[in-house]
């Protein structure tokens, strides 16, 4: 894509709390044109005439669990770039669409988390846990949130599990007088998830071994925090050839 040109964006979500910052964020940026709000909650005739309308070269998508994959799809299908911080997508739906968008050659950003420092956290964490495998994740979110456990604990997960070697924590004989109580199980290790008003989105990874425990916390204390890495992402994708799952993968 030309360096001068800008970038066409529509938002899906775009009266949410995320999708009314990354508005006021793409509106503020002169390399990108907001182009309008997408609401995709029509027939398919529907929905891609709006597309037709707004041309965008990137979709941002933040929105639900039940409408995020239909999102990806419709995008492949319109060779539209989609900048996902939508959580929820199962690992088999990524993994089935990281194929779709390889055979096609078409860039997207799936994020689960957007701020710096949460990318650091998980990259902290998943380097602490090949010393320190014993380990818990507890992630503390808004009551409005729908998904649980989070997407940032899902993708710290997997990175720790990673590099971790595989270990059943805890009591071989523990057991819960009330369910759920010991969390989710992941691998062998816990994920927690608190929801509460007053929260905004936090994680803390906590570490044990003989003698000393290791905190790993990132707290995102308003939205704003999201905002830098969605900029980012917004224009990478547009010469990315594939779909992308992870801020990660752009920093380095
Ligand atoms: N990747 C990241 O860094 C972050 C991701 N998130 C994720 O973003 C998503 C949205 O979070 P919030 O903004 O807090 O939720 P929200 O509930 O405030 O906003 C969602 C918006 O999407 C709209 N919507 C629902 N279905 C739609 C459709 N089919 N087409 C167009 N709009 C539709 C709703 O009307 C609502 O306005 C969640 O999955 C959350 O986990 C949230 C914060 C950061
Ligand atoms: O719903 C939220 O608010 C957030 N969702 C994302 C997640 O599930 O990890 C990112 C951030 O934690 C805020």
């Amino acid at each position: 894509m030309a360096e001068d040109k800008q970038i066409r964006v529509t938002i899906a979500g775009a009266n949410g709390r995320m999708g009314q910052e990354a508005v006021k964020m793409v509106q503020g940026d002169p390399g990108l044109l907001y182009v309008g709000p997408i609401d995709t909650r029509g027939t398919d005739e529907e929905v891609k005439a709006r597309f037709a309308q707004l041309q965008p070269d990137v979709l941002v998508d933040f929105t639900t669990p039940q409408h995020v994959y239909r999102h990806l799809q419709l995008a492949l299908q319109l060779g539209i770039r989609p900048v996902v911080g939508t959580t929820g997508l199962t690992a088999e739906q990524i993994a089935e669409l990281t194929e779709q968008y390889k055979t096609a050659g078409l860039g997207g950003v799936i994020a689960p988390n957007f701020a710096i420092g949460a990318i650091l956290c998980m990259k902290f964490a998943a380097m602490a846990a090949k010393y320190m495998p014993h380990v818990e994740i507890i992630e503390l979110h808004h009551d409005r949130k729908l998904d649980a456990p989070s997407g940032t604990a899902i993708k710290t997960a997997e990175m720790i599990a990673a590099s971790r070697n595989t270990l059943r924590q805890g009591h071989p004989d523990e057991e819960e007088s009330i369910a759920g109580a010991r969390g989710a199980d992941y691998d062998g290790f816990r994920i927690h998830s608190v929801r509460l008003p007053g929260l905004v989105a936090h994680q803390e990874v906590l570490f044990g071994a003989t003698g000393q425990t290791l905190s790993i916390r990132h707290d995102s204390i308003s939205r704003e925090s999201f905002m830098p890495g969605v900029n980012m992402a917004i224009k990478a994708v547009v010469n990315l050839e594939q779909l992308v799952y992870g801020l990660e993968h752009l920093l380095d």
